[in-house]
Parts: structure tokens; sequence; C-alpha cells
């Protein structure tokens, strides 16, 4: 199936590196329509107004659905007058997600830290205010590769929160709902038929039959056992440091990890140029590049365009998809 409605692609933090990442998008080939003031394009860029999301644009322009911001943009500096106008795009593109408007939505990299500061942003990043949006859904984040192989995709259990809260944080009914709706997504959004997960444990050598940490022994084997009876396809608990090499990698689908790093340093070692990030379990679809606003570069004309790339494909392969 292909999908004839354009991805949106949210322009993310102004000062950034997305701004500059929307022109060079264009090579993805696939349509869509960038969303933010195009005063923080760089300049010489081609674009074009569009009002409509359907409307035609002559090959090689950036459609450019405008949504004015109340300041310019200086690289690598957050102006907190803009963080409001930041915020408000996302909520207007999935908005236009949801309406059926658009095939779905690539978000360009927001500073967390800015959006906090600017205007009280009350989430730690996309996954969690997209959820919010969308009725506060669970959800799961994904980051895959698009150039290795076997592929290298990964689930973080518990997201953005601090190492010391983890082992609070990550629960029998959390790790249950990730795997659902990870076993999920792998059949509606990546055409996988029968996934195959497997699970990290929290601990060195996930726990070493209970000498190194009980969370293994005490729970998740107990849980892997049970869904695998549901009809899951479960490995694991798995030692974390061995489960990324490629002879494990061609083992599973996708990876669930207890924490962030445990699994976004594989994915970003392996692939940071062709990651993408991908929010499992949203009624949209949403795809994002892997890396953040690389303030150190923006407005450079540097900025690698590989991932925003990857991702606006996979947002248009999963859109038709569904
Ligand atoms: N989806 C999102 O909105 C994301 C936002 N962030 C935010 O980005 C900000 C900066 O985070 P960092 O940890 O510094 O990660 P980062 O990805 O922005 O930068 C890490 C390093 O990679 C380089 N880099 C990043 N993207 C690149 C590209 N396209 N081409 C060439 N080099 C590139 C940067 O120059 C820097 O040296 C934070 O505020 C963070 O919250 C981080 C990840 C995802
Ligand atoms: N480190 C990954 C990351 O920060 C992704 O955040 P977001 O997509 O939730 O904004």
């Amino acid at each position: 199936m292909t999908e004839a409605r354009p991805i949106i692609l949210t322009c993310g933090e102004p000062a950034g590196v997305g701004p500059e990442l929307a022109p060079k998008a264009l090579a993805s080939g696939v349509p869509f329509v960038f969303l933010g003031d195009p005063r923080h394009l760089p300049e010489g860029t081609a674009w074009t107004e569009v009002d409509a999301l359907a409307q035609p644009v002559a090959p090689g322009l950036l459609p450019v659905l405008r949504h004015d911001f109340p300041a310019p943009a200086v690289p690598g500096r957050p102006d907190p007058a803009n963080a409001r106008a930041v915020i408000e795009v996302i909520a207007r593109a999935v908005g236009l997600a949801l309406s059926g408007a658009a095939g779905g939505i690539c978000t360009l990299p927001i500073s967390k830290a800015a959006l906090k500061r600017g205007a009280g942003f009350a989430f730690p990043g996309h996954t969690e205010y997209l959820a919010h949006l969308a009725g506060d859904v669970p959800v799961a984040m994904m980051l895959a590769s698009t150039t290795v192989e076997p592929p290298c995709r990964v689930v973080p259990v518990t997201i953005h929160i601090a190492l010391h809260e983890v082992p609070k944080a990550l629960t029998p009914a959390l790790l249950e709902q990730a795997i659902r709706i990870t076993d999920a997504a792998m059949r509606r959004d990546f055409g996988i038929a029968a996934p195959r997960l497997a699970i990290a444990g929290l601990n060195p050598h996930a726990g070493e039959n209970g000498v190194i940490g009980d969370e293994e022994t005490r729970w998740i084997t107990p849980l892997i056992a049970r869904l695998r009876g549901a009809g899951f396809g479960l490995t694991g608990p798995l030692p974390a440091d061995t489960m990324f090499h490629p002879a494990a990698r061609a083992r599973y689908d996708a990876a669930l990890c207890a924490y962030h790093d445990q699994a976004l340093i594989p994915i970003k070692t392996l692939d940071f140029a062709g990651g993408v990030n991908v929010t499992l379990g949203l009624p949209f679809v949403r795809t994002s590049p892997d890396h953040g606003t690389a303030f150190d570069i923006a407005g450079r004309g540097i900025a690698d365009a590989q991932s925003v790339i990857a991702a606006l494909r996979m947002a248009h392969d999963m859109a038709g998809r569904r």
C-alpha cells in the first residue's frame, strides 16, 4: 500500500538543527509539509507556503504550513519566547494527523530544557506529550536502525527518568504493557507476523541467578514465562551486555530494555546516522530522527540529514501499512 497523504514535519527547536534539515529532507522523496515559521529556515531555502496539506507543490520546493513564532531563531541559543510556539506546533500536527488529513507526523528535535524554562513544559519529551495529546494512551518508545543488518530495534521500558528511579519504576505491569504494545506494533507497523522480542535483565549478567540483584528471579522470569504461555514470542531475561552483537540480534526483532541508556547506547553506537525514533501505541504514526538539537553545530549547514530522511521514509511506510 502506498500513502498519498503527506507527513507533517514539525519544526522542533528553531535554534537547533531542525530548520536546516527540513530542506535537506526533500531528498527523502516522501511527500511532506514543514510546519513552522519560514523565517527560521536557512537563507536561500526554496520554499512555498501551502494552506492545505493536499495542495500540489512544484518539485524542489519545500512546502511550508506557516506557524508564526514571536522571535527569530539564533542558532545554538534557544529563545524562551519561542517555547510556547514549539509546543503549539506539535499539538497542531497531532490534530491534523488525528483528523486524517496527514499520513502521520515526523518531529524535528526539541530541547526539553528550553521548553521547560520558556513555557513550563510539563513533559520530559515528545513521547510523553504525544501520549497525552492522544488521550493519555499507553505508549512505548522504539529506536530502530535503518542501515545495519541484522536490524537493531530497542524499546526502553522506562524512558526519561533518573537512573536511581529505575528499579522502582520498572514494574511487572509496565513491562507487560511494553511487551503488548511492541508486539502489536511489530505486526501492524513493521509487517512482522510473529514478532520475536528479547527482554533484557535489569542487573549485570541478568542477575546471575539472584546473585547480583533479584528482579530477574523474583518477577521478570515468571512474567516472561506467563506471557510466553499466552503466545508471545519472548526470550530472556538476557544479559544486556551480550545481546546486541550481530549473532544475538539475528535471534530477535526488537529488544525491550530496562532503562533509557541500556537501549539507546547500542542503537546510537551502531546506527547514529540512520536511527529512527518511533512512538508505538499511538492512534497516528509518529517518527523522529534519533538525534537531538545539536546546538553545537546548528546554523553551520553541516548537520547530517540521513536520520530525518530515514524517519520520513519510515513514517510513510508505516502510514501505508495502516
Ligand atoms: N526527539 C527529540 O526531540 C530529541 C531531543 N533531544 C534534545 O536535544 C538536546 C541535545 O541533546 P544531546 O544529548 O546533546 O544530543 P544531540 O543528538 O543533539 O547531539 C549529540 C552529538 O551528536 C551531534 N549530532 C546530532 N545530530 C547530528 C546531525 N544530524 N548531524 C551531525 N551531527 C549531529 C551533535 O553535534 C553532538 O555532537 C537536548 O535538549 C535533548 O533533550 C535529544 C534527543 C531526541
Ligand atoms: N533520547 C531519546 C529522546 O530524548 C527522544 O525523546 P522524544 O522523542 O520523546 O522527544
